[in-house]
């Protein structure tokens, strides 16, 4: 069997990348698709940590906000990541893998709270472990979520599972004659201000040192093949 490259992954899921083709919420087939790659390589042996976000169901900055109090925005932003959070769990135990939600705000009735303690041991013993509410903070997004959580369980890496293929010399979607990285360094993606992640993020995992693999999510293996190493989406490195 091949070798993993990675032991212990953060896996960063979008909101958009769970509605397929649907304008907003979440598709049956496209969360199955996901999920099957999950249990996938966590039966490979991989530990797997997941910050997902919210951006198919409710986005606190966007437009629909309007004149809403920015924090109170966000805070509806982060009860979609939690609706996000329950229908990932959902669909991995429909399949057989055993799941954990934990939620950085306090939901007692429907999620754990986030504790450092327990997650790393639902790690070790083979459970994904699934980060709802991002930093339970407003003002953040679900990508610095991400990178705070993959330090936290001192993560191997943080992969950013997206609807694009990997990082772009511009955002594909409106640039279409722009390139695909197959790497580039945190200073680079930083000065050239690449919007597939917030500086934050991308911040915090040149700090400590974190590599950052994005890629696209819709294609058959492709999470396999990340943690195999095999040439799929960009690296993001120091
Ligand atoms: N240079 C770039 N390379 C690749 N993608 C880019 C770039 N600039 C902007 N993007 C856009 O970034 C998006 C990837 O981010 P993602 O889908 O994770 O959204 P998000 O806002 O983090 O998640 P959510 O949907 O949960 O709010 C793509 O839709 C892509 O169009
Ligand atoms: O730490 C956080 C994480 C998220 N939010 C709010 O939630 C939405 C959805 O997250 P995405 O990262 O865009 O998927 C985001 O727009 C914020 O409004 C937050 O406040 N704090």
């Amino acid at each position: 069997m091949s070798e993993l490259k990675y032991k212990r992954v953060l896996l960063k899921l979008s909101g958009e990348s769970l509605m397929g083709s649907d304008p907003f919420g979440i598709n049956r087939e496209t969360i199955m698709q996901t999920v099957r790659q999950v249990k996938e390589v966590s039966d490979l042996g991989v530990e797997v940590a997941i910050v997902v976000g919210g951006g198919n169901i409710f986005r606190g900055v966007s437009a629909q906000a309007g004149s809403m109090d920015r924090a109170t925005a966000d805070y509806m932003g982060m009860l979609a990541t939690v609706m996000n959070a329950l229908a990932l769990k959902e669909a991995l135990e429909s399949i057989g893998a055993k799941a954990r939600v934990q939620s950085a705000l306090s939901m007692q009735q429907i999620a754990e709270t986030y504790a450092r303690p327990k997650a790393i041991q639902y790690l070790e013993e083979g459970k994904i472990v699934i980060f709802a509410a991002g930093t339970g903070n407003p003002f953040f997004t679900t990508d610095t979520a991400a990178a705070l959580r993959g330090a936290e369980m001192c993560c191997d890496v943080m992969l950013k599972a997206t609807n694009v293929d990997g990082i772009y010399t511009a955002d594909p979607k409106k640039d279409p004659s722009a390139t695909r990285y197959q790497s580039v360094t945190f200073d680079e993606a930083i000065e050239k201000n690449l919007k597939v992640m917030d500086a934050t993020a991308f911040t915090l995992c040149r700090e400590r040192d974190m590599n950052i693999v994005v890629f696209g999510i819709q294609k058959q293996d492709a999470l396999k093949n990340v943690v195999l190493g095999k040439d799929e989406g960009t690296l993001v490195h120091n």
